[in-house]
């Protein structure tokens, strides 16, 4: 797929829509405007309204034809739009002439930002953030996404960046005069600064709790409790839907059954698990030890304790955790514990309190970080390797022959994060980022 191809895409909805805009962007621009345009190609930037053409004159559509020249467009290429109406013989028609044209084909997902891309109009994450605020369903995710596509990322890695290239600097000056005798501390100290200024920066980004993804990806919620606690009722309460099986049966829930929910205006994922007990059962047994990992890696947990039948919870309880007395309904055993909220999913009694307390939950944590600085696992990985160079270059420092270490681990840490917003050998990366765009994008 040589960027000397020029590609075309729909890039709005399915059809029928009440305008499809076609997308078309490379070399080919003008041709396209001299053959199929009647107007021809308008002036870069100004609305014109044609007749669109195919090479055999026959007429697709009357629409708006809009073009930018290279580099001033999107993806830094000579690009034409055309508004048309939005059916799916329309849309056919368009396309089928246009790829008729030697030299132009179908995009691939993604690929005018992939050019874009490539044409230094975006760099890495803020091209992620272009994926992103398509993908948006909630407010949060949007206004994150904007700020990734406004270059809000960019700007802390390339202050990183900046003050890492100083300590370099620096440290190449030690270890081209290195017969000066012990090396002053006056030469060390400044280094030293910088690394633990980007260090302690990196360790809080680090330190968010995963925010950034969560309100990306979505908070992880995990319903926990003995087997016929009423965990699967709850889910389904939750979810509005049968998601899950409810039986009588203790040990009915096996696999995680997980459902998707907007709650507080976040994405939330509810984890309904098997019920915790000691068993033989060995498809039990494997659900148990699933439920365990999801209740450890969840942000939160909803304990059930069966009203009827109340025993004590058999997993840790976080502070932030709620503890749900379920079955209220029937005549409980015992009274519900300090803190606990009284559930019943049978009549959905204490549903809209335990919605109203998760909300409070995935909004306060949503809002504890101000403006996350990861926001994808890739982002999480680079960055903890760049914290673990950096740590070790500053150990290096601490010898008196470390200089030569020392740079190259800042060297390693300053391509770590340098491949967050890909400006080094990122081919891997590029081809994970960009296919999960729509195409026309
Ligand atoms: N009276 C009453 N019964 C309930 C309530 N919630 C659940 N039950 C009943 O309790 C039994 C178990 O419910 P489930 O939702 O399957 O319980 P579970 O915790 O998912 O069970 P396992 O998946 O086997 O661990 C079913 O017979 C439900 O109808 C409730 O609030 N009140
Ligand atoms: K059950
Ligand atoms: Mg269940």
């Amino acid at each position: 797929m040589g960027a000397q191809d020029t590609i075309c895409a729909l890039a709005s909805g399915p059809p029928p829509s009440a305008i499809a805009i076609i997308r078309i962007s490379g070399p080919a621009v003008a041709e396209v405007g001299k053959r199929f345009l009647a107007s021809g190609l308008p002036e870069p930037k100004r609305a014109s309204l044609t007749y669109i053409y195919d090479a055999s004159g026959e007429l697709i559509d009357q629409g708006i034809a809009l073009h930018a020249r290279a580099p001033h467009s999107y993806t830094g290429e000579d690009t034409l739009e055309l508004y048309l109406h939005g059916g799916p013989a329309v849309i056919d028609h368009a396309l089928r002439a246009l790829t008729s044209v030697s030299g132009i084909r179908l995009a691939e997902p993604g690929e005018f930002t992939r050019r874009a891309f490539e044409n230094g109009k975006l760099d890495l994450t803020e091209a992620e953030g272009v994926a992103d605020i398509i993908e948006a369903e909630t407010t949060a995710q949007k206004s994150q996404a904007l700020r990734q596509l406004g270059g809000g990322l960019t700007e802390i890695y390339d202050t990183w960046r900046e003050e890492l290239t100083g300590a370099l600097a620096l440290i190449e000056v030690m270890i081209d005069f290195p017969d000066e005798g012990d090396v002053p501390e006056d030469t060390v100290r400044p280094i030293l600064e910088r690394l633990a200024k980007v260090i302690a920066e990196i360790e809080t980004g680090l330190g968010d709790r995963g925010v950034g993804e969560r309100i990306r990806d979505g908070f992880r919620i995990a319903i926990v409790g003995p087997p016929n606690a009423g965990k699967s009722s709850i889910l389904n309460r939750l979810a509005r839907r049968e998601a899950a099986i409810v039986t009588d049966i203790a040990g009915t829930t096996r696999d995680i059954v997980e459902v998707r929910i907007i709650l507080g205006g976040q994405v939330v994922w509810i984890a309904d698990t098997a019920g915790l007990r000691e068993t033989e059962d060995v498809v039990e047994a494997e659900g148990v030890r699933r439920a365990r990992r999801a209740a450890a890696e969840a942000d939160l947990r909803i304990h059930v304790i069966d009203g009827a039948a109340p025993s004590p919870p058999p997993g840790p309880i976080e502070a932030q955790d709620i503890v749900i007395f379920n079955k209220a309904d029937a005549r409980p055993a015992i009274l519900p514990p300090d803190g606990a909220l009284p559930v019943s999913a049978v009549t959905g009694e204490g549903i809209d309190t335990l919605e109203s307390w998760i909300a409070g939950f995935v909004s306060q944590r949503a809002a504890s970080v101000e403006a996350p600085v990861i926001t994808r696992a890739r982002h999480r990985e680079k960055l903890a390797a760049g914290l673990a160079s950096l740590v070790s270059a500053r150990e290096a420092l601490a010898q008196d022959i470390g200089a030569e270490l020392a740079a190259e681990d800042v060297r390693m840490a300053l391509r770590q994060l340098s491949s967050v917003i890909g400006k080094v050998d990122v081919e891997d990366v590029l081809g994970a980022v960009f296919s999960k765009f729509c195409i026309g994008k």
